[in-house]
């Protein structure tokens, strides 16, 4: 059978505005369009509003307080509502200490009461994709950090239905795990559209297909990548190159945005 051709455009947000209590606004009536598939990333100093922007896309409630407003418009490619569901992987990888690894993968269909047989046969293959094979029975306290972010990319696997929203997921490992687990993601996400959040500009120069960067405008600002497909080797000439561009333009997009 043919591989299904991904939709052009999978989700499209307008009119995203948040303002917290204090009445300051974060960002304005924002668009962003996320295609069928392929990575986009999103970078913007801390606290811009990133995290929020991720939470409203995933329809998840952000707090603003009585005099706060959050508003967000969602289409699906044909320009309806979007219903589908969304994986989302934070930045910790929130295993559930009293599941064994398996169950924290179908944690989602155990949720659903759909049946556990199907569930853990699939879960344990997703633990073989991430490199984990044998390891379903094993408790979540006895692997390393590395290997728990394994089993959280295998869990968001587990919930991936065309689109997987990422805040920060590699930030808490060292620099050469995150490598490893950026290029797994980049191959078990491939038929994905991603929308990753991040603070490491390697990251988003390795990963990006498209990348945004949060300027003062509270708009979003897309930036030149280096020429190849993703995942790009951490060595590339160009990569560092345009990695320097980068920390450079994310130093004059303003000091820390507080709502505090
Ligand atoms: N309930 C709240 N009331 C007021 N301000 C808030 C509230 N929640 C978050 N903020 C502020 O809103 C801003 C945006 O937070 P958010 O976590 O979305 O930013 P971010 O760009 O993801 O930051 P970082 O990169 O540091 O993770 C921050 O300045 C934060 O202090």
């Amino acid at each position: 059978m043919a591989p299904a051709v991904p939709p052009a455009e999978i989700l499209r947000i307008s009119e995203a505005s948040l303002r917290f209590a204090d009445g300051r606004p974060l960002f304005e009536t924002l668009s962003l369009s996320l295609p069928g598939r392929g990575w986009t990333c999103l970078m913007g100093r801390s606290g811009c509003g990133k995290s929020s922007l991720l939470r409203m896309v995933a329809g998840l409630p952000v707090e603003v307080g009585p005099q706060g407003h959050a508003h967000i418009k969602r289409r699906n490619g044909e320009g309806g509502e979007f219903s589908a569901s969304i994986a989302w992987m934070p930045q910790r990888d929130m295993l559930m200490p009293w599941r064994r690894v398996v169950e924290n993968v179908a944690v989602g269909a155990a949720l659903r009461g759909q049946r556990w047989s199907d569930a853990r046969e699939r879960a344990e293959a997703l633990l073989a994709r991430v490199g984990l094979a044998g390891l379903g029975a094993r408790w979540p306290d006895s692997l390393s950090g590395g290997q728990r972010q394994r089993v959280a990319l295998a869990r968001t696997l587990f919930e991936a239905d065309g689109v997987v929203l990422m805040d920060e997921p590699f930030s808490a490992l060292d620099a050469l795990t995150r490598l490893e687990l950026q290029d797994l993601a980049a191959e078990v996400l491939a038929e994905q559209s991603v929308l990753l959040v991040t603070h490491d500009p390697l990251e988003a120069l390795r990963l990006a297909d498209t990348l945004y960067v949060f300027g003062t405008d509270a708009q979003l600002h897309a930036m030149a990548l280096p020429p190849g497909d993703p995942p790009r080797a951490p060595g590339d000439v160009a990569v560092a190159g345009i990695q320097a561009a980068l920390f450079e333009r994310l130093r004059g997009t303003g000091g820390e945005r507080s709502n505090a």
